[in-house]
């Protein structure tokens, strides 16, 4: 703890003990090209040996490696990919091409640039001679039938599709979608549609988390905008109905608008409040009527930061996801931080010329600097460091995705 805070450590290992109570059980199953983003349900076995026979990886000619003491060799078969070869004759070569299956009795490839095509035909080929085996695919040099090749849990992106269809995987069975209710809060909040009045503003967290939610494969039931009133916001909650998680924004704070907490602590449960982390100290987790809630702060770089390392792996755990660290790398900084923190933040940053450079307003009520950096560095709480040691760079290529 510190002054009362949790670490973020400590937040997040509960958020996870609640993820690991209310992992998602129920599973679907889809077409392979509606599967990006989603999470596996069950591992993905290989059906048939990858590659099914060996295969040649360069264009060149294919033989038996015993066979190099007699060259020249004729050549006696050309293979393309997509043939069906019959045995290699003993003491020959074969034309072959990049991806066509070996003659059986082959066991090497050499590429045309080592051989040389002989008047007569017959070819030689250049030293040094290749190993056996050179330039050879072997059946099941990639995944053995039965073998599991992707487990359960595992996130499924392009790469992950790319390797289940080369195995003929056409559906796959994935764990159902998170459904999340979605509620901004905050008298002040207007929608796009509106003009702005005195004293208000336009909705960006709803749009900064739809986007995001979607990426993730939530379902989003969007409950709108809610007045900093505490009847409006149990009225709203208590008809939250099917819904995984309740994320909202705004009022998560110590005002006198501020209402979520009390809301929690009087009709739900309070898990925890507050974290030494800057932006997002004020977070919120509990639940409502059985139903889990994230009180994200309302300031948009706040939202950000404590979805970002907060609610996203919350989420991805309860689909069942295990791998979600280690996230970042470390780059040193270049600046310095002469007044120790009392709060670990995380700052808008670029890494440039191999150092960490940071935007120029790191308001938490601001977005300008999130869509500049590349990613949010780390600087860690209660001690001074110097430019030139190094700093946790974790890229949005991996928070966002
Ligand atoms: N006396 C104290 N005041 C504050 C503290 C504190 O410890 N003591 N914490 C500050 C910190 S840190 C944060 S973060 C904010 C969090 O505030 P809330 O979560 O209660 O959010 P609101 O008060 O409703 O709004 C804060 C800020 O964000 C803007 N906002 C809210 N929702 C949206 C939205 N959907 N789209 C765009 N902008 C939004 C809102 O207008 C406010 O400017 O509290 C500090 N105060
Ligand atoms: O922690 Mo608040 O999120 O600094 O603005
Ligand atoms: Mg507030």
């Amino acid at each position: 703890m510190s002054g009362g805070l949790l670490s973020i450590e400590q937040a997040q290992a509960r958020l996870m003990a609640q993820a690991d109570a209310s992992r998602i059980e129920d599973s679907e199953s889809v077409a392979l090209a509606e599967a990006d983003g989603r999470v596996l349900a069950e591992a993905v076995c290989a059906a048939v040996d990858l590659p099914p026979w060996p295969n040649s990886a360069m264009d060149g000619f294919a033989f038996r490696h015993a066979d190099l003491s007699r060259q020249p060799l004729p050549v006696s078969q050309k293979i393309f990919a997509g043939m069906h070869p019959g045995p290699l004759q003993p003491g020959s070569c074969a034309r072959i091409f990049t991806g066509a299956p070996l003659p059986p009795g082959a066991d090497t490839v050499e590429m045309q640039e080592n051989a040389e095509l002989l008047e007569d035909g017959r070819v030689r080929f250049a030293e040094p001679l290749p190993v056996i085996g050179r330039h050879v695919r072997p059946q099941a040099g990639e995944a053995r039938r039965g073998e599991e090749v992707l487990a359960r849990g595992t996130r499924l992106g392009p790469t992950e599709l790319g390797l289940a269809a080369s195995l003929g995987a056409g559906r796959l069975r994935v764990v159902r979608r998170l459904r999340v209710a979605l509620l901004s809060t905050g008298d002040e909040i207007v929608e796009l549609d509106q003009p702005l009045g005195p004293g208000q503003i336009y909705n960006s967290n709803r749009y900064l988390l739809h986007a995001w939610l979607r990426r993730l494969g939530c379902d989003v039931v969007d409950l709108g905008i809610l007045p900093d009133d505490p009847a409006q916001i149990r009225t709203r909650l208590d008809g939250v109905a099917g819904a995984d998680l309740i994320l909202s924004t705004g009022g998560v704070s110590v005002g006198e608008a501020d209402f979520l907490g009390q809301i929690l602590r009087e009709q739900g449960e309070l898990i925890f409040w507050k974290l030494a982390i800057k932006p997002g100290k004020p977070l919120t987790c509990g639940q409502y009527r059985g139903i889990a809630v994230i009180g994200l702060p309302g300031n948009p770089a706040s939202t950000l930061v404590t979805f970002a390392l907060l609610a996203r792996p919350y989420l991805l755990r309860r689909l069942g996801v295990e791998r979600l660290e280690p996230l970042g790398f470390e780059v040193p900084a270049s600046f310095d931080r002469l007044t120790a923190s009392s709060r670990r933040e995380y700052l808008q940053a670029r890494v440039n010329e191999g150092r960490v450079v940071l935007h120029s307003n790191q308001s938490s009520g601001v977005l300008r600097g999130a869509t500049w950096a590349d990613g949010l560095v780390e600087v860690p709480e209660h001690r001074s460091f110097r430019a030139g040691e190094p700093l946790r760079f974790i890229p949005y290529a991996q928070l966002l995705a």
